[in-house]
């Protein structure tokens, strides 16, 4: 069985991030990851995660949710920008020992995506060489949730991942995400193997715990293991209540944290 990490973008959604590092550790598990912490201080995040011996994986690079922008890594014309919220992310992930970022690629219009596409590639070659001891993610997200997103399937990120040509560019692998819109879900873990970098899970269509979902997530943890895969397992869901009233999709699905 895998080891699971809890993304504290999504779980304990009642509690501040200092406070949902604490409710993880509280409830088992050894590694946390996180989506935009850059409001909280990185020393204090140092310390919160260090105290209960946690690991801590990766962020994401900054967006403007206020402006409805979700990253601007392939975004024509905001090259500049978006060299700068990298460089603000990887001063973070430094600064709290992260070992990853998610790349966060943006909205596109269809029209503009060559255009992304060339713009997508320099700024991953660039940050690549910025921040060569970190591990760069790119995650396609599925077109319900996300409709004008770069791109949304496993196929686009595994193609950008191998034109990008960069060592350290990996595959996030979100089994939400390609269960959305995709479907077999074991197949594509197969199929982008080489490059996969991070795994993150929810129920599908749902978005919340993994244990009443569309994919088969018994048989997606064996095809990890039989993968050898020795990372984490992002549980990045949306909690259908209480967040630890909801961890006993664990025991249904025979995860032990
Ligand atoms: O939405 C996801 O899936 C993520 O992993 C986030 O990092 C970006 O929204
Ligand atoms: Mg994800």
């Amino acid at each position: 069985m895998p080891k699971f990490s809890a993304n504290l973008g999504f779980l304990w959604p009642d509690r501040p991030l200092l406070a949902r590092i604490d409710a993880a550790a509280a409830a088992g598990f050894k590694a946390i990851e996180l989506h935009w912490p850059y409001d909280v201080p990185p020393a204090d995040l140092r310390a919160a995660y260090k105290r209960h011996g946690l690991e801590i994986l990766g962020i994401n690079t900054p967006i403007d949710a206020a402006k409805g922008e979700f990253g601007l890594a392939a975004v024509p014309g905001r090259q500049q920008d978006f060299r700068e919220g990298f460089s603000r992310a990887a001063t973070y992930a430094h600064a709290i020992g992260a070992r990853s970022i998610h790349v966060m690629a943006g909205d596109v219009p269809p029209e503009r995506r060559a255009e992304g596409t060339e713009q997508f590639l320099d700024n991953l070659a660039w940050a690549a060489e910025q921040a060569p001891d970190l591990t760069l993610l790119l995650e396609p997200l599925n077109k319900h949730d996300r409709p004008g997103y770069f791109y949304s399937t496993s196929g686009e990120g595994a193609a950008i991942t191998a034109a990008a040509g960069v060592p350290n560019l990996k595959l996030m692998f979100d089994a939400y995400h390609v269960g959305r819109t995709e479907g077999h879900v074991v197949e594509r873990l197969e199929q982008h193997w080489g490059v996969i970098g991070h795994v993150q899970i929810a129920a599908v269509p749902s978005r919340t715990e993994p244990d009443d979902s569309e994919v088969d997530y018994r048989a997606f943890f064996t095809a990890l293991d039989r993968l050898g895969y020795s990372g984490w397992v992002g549980c990045e869901y949306k909690p259908r209540g209480d967040t630890d009233e909801g961890l006993k999709w664990t025991s249904a699905l025979g995860v032990r944290l």
